[in-house]
């Protein structure tokens, strides 16, 4: 049995505490993906946590420093099914210092109300849709604590 490979992802909302809209973006690569809207985010590295790989991700992709929240949970320990060798880990996020800019792998980023019906309308990688669903639950849970 051969362990997935371990991707991590930001649900970048306004506020933790009263999250109303979801920062989208559009990736530019590889092809099969180019067009197609998800959470930023990427692989761990090799002796990385996986919210260490986030903060570092989001640093290099947006130019942003950020808090993170309560993890997404999907089906699996490593997160949400991705393709037949990769899963994804996904956290609330809350940009703390920057402006989210596409400085890498994107072309748009997109805040998107998570009432809107545009944000279920955006060519989302077809892997995240059920994701886009679970934020949105999510989203809709006060914050513990
Ligand atoms: N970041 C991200 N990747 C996703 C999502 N959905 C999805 O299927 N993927 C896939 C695309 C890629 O095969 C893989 C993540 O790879 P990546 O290209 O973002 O990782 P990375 O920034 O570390 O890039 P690299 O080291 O390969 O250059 O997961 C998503 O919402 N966000």
């Amino acid at each position: 049995m051969s362990e997935l490979k371990q991707v991590v992802g930001a649900a970048i909302v306004d506020d933790l505490a009263n999250p109303q809209s979801l920062l989208a973006a559009r990736r530019t690569a590889p092809e099969a993906y180019a067009g197609m809207w998800e959470f930023p985010g990427g692989k761990v590295e090799p002796g990385e946590t996986c919210e260490a790989a986030l903060h570092r991700e989001l640093s290099e992709e947006l130019g942003v420093e950020v808090a993170l929240g309560a993890e997404v949970t999907g089906p699996l320990a490593q997160g949400w099914p991705l393709n037949p060798k990769a899963a994804m880990r996904v956290w609330l996020v809350e940009v703390t210092a920057g402006e989210p800019l596409p400085l890498e792998d994107h072309d748009e980023l997109r805040w998107v109300r998570l009432d809107s019906p545009e944000l279920a309308e955006l060519p989302w990688i077809p892997a995240d849709l059920p994701i886009v669903t679970a934020v949105l639950e999510a989203a809709e849970q006060p914050p513990a604590g």
